[in-house]
């Protein structure tokens, strides 16, 4: 018996209440108070997930592609990034294929085709994603191949879709699309990606209309259960795009995308935009950002429960976690598992993010 225990025993006889002392020899304890005990190990730590823990095939890992074949540019908005040439494919991903890779996604950035208002070097058959998933199928046969589809790498105005003829009075800079003449445009494209060898096309666009579009042009060209589609469904007009444009080329004045993008305060619009596209056909449901948004990642376990959710932990993200860590506010790999453990706890079983490749290496070791 420890002295403490002795003391209090004496103190309480010295009292002789007989409540008094029973309350102190067998206290109220309540048991539901202590939870420390089941994460003391790393072991019992990682029991504690709910069954939903990060792995391998859940990371896609965005990859930027330019026409010159040949390039390895630094994108020195996006740390750790760069613009690949077709040419430089087989050694750059070759190492990560190993350590476990399993998907990337596409963007092509064209630097020398001539850019048009219909986006015309998006489908050309010398565009760098085309090239790249004639390349990459036959290289990585096992290697799943998603194509970001979308005309602002590609159109001369910057924008997703082909704008409005009609005058936009009072939203100069936030110009209209015209909804047909894009998602038409759009799948046309999405097919020739397809017809291409990529497994998975994902329109980043936000134009009403497409998914059904490109669904019914995926079974037109009988490519339907050869291609998986992904919807961008809740894509926010967001600030932390910025990165990612000077990366893709997108011309600095091109204005807004509030007119296509969602208001990052509309969630009731977002789930509008969930069960739309799911019932046009979407095979995968994606939320971006990730980060600003794990209620709306949350929100399509609830209102697609029927399709895997992803989300596009973005350019901007990434450039914030970084720079966070390069203050020294955190270490970035604690950060990276922080952020993305977020997102699968919201719901999320597939994640894109420019990540990836420090996640192949960070599974293998001893979080
Ligand atoms: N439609 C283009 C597109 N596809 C993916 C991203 C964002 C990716 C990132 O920021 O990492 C964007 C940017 C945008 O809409 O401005
Ligand atoms: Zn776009
Ligand atoms: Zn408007």
């Amino acid at each position: 018996m420890s002295s403490a225990v002795c003391v209090r025993f004496i103190t309480l006889r010295v009292v002789s209440s007989p409540t008094f002392y029973l309350q102190f020899q067998a206290p109220p304890l309540d048991v539901t108070s202590m939870i420390s005990g089941g994460i003391h190990h790393p072991v019992l730590r990682k029991w504690q997930n709910n069954g939903r823990n990060l792995t391998k095939s859940m990371f896609i890992y965005p990859i930027f592609l330019s026409d010159d074949p040949d390039a390895e540019v630094v994108i020195s908005s996006l740390p750790g990034q760069k613009r690949w040439g077709i040419n430089k494919l087989e050694a750059f991903l070759g190492p990560l294929v190993k350590k476990g890779l399993k998907g990337v996604i596409l963007f092509g950035v064209p630097e020398a085709m001539e850019k048009d208002p219909r986006g015309s070097p998006a489908d050309d058959e010398s565009t760098p994603v085309i090239q790249a998933l004639k390349f990459l199928s036959k290289l990585f046969p096992q290697l799943m191949l998603t194509v970001d589809v979308c005309l602002c790498e590609y159109t001369s105005h910057g924008h997703c879709g082909i704008l409005s003829s009609l005058p936009n009075p009072g939203h100069s800079n936030a110009p209209t699309v015209d909804p047909e003449a894009s998602a038409q445009r759009i799948a046309e494209v999405a097919v020739a990606y397809a017809k291409a060898g990529a497994h998975c096309v994902a329109p980043s666009d936000m134009m009403d209309g497409r998914i059904k579009a490109i669904k019914l042009g995926l079974m037109h060209a009988g490519l339907g259960n050869r291609c998986a589609l992904m919807s961008y469904s809740a894509k926010f007009a967001s600030g932390l795009y910025g990165p990612f444009r000077e990366a893709a080329g997108i011309p600095a004045n091109f204005g807004n995308r509030k007119c296509y993008q969602l208001p990052p305060n509309a969630r009731a619009l977002a789930r509008r935009a969930i069960v739309r596209d799911a019932n046009e056909g979407a095979d995968i449901i994606m939320v971006k950002p990730s980060l600003p948004y794990l209620d709306i990642i949350s929100d399509c376990t609830q209102y697609a429960p029927n399709h895997p959710t992803a989300c596009y932990q973005v350019s901007g993200e990434y450039a914030m976690i970084v720079a966070g860590a390069e203050k020294g506010i955190y270490g970035l790999k604690d950060m990276a598992f922080e952020t993305t453990e977020s997102m699968v706890r919201a719901g999320a079983s597939i994640i894109l993010t420019y990540f990836t490749p420090q996640f192949l290496d960070w599974l293998d070791e001893d979080q």
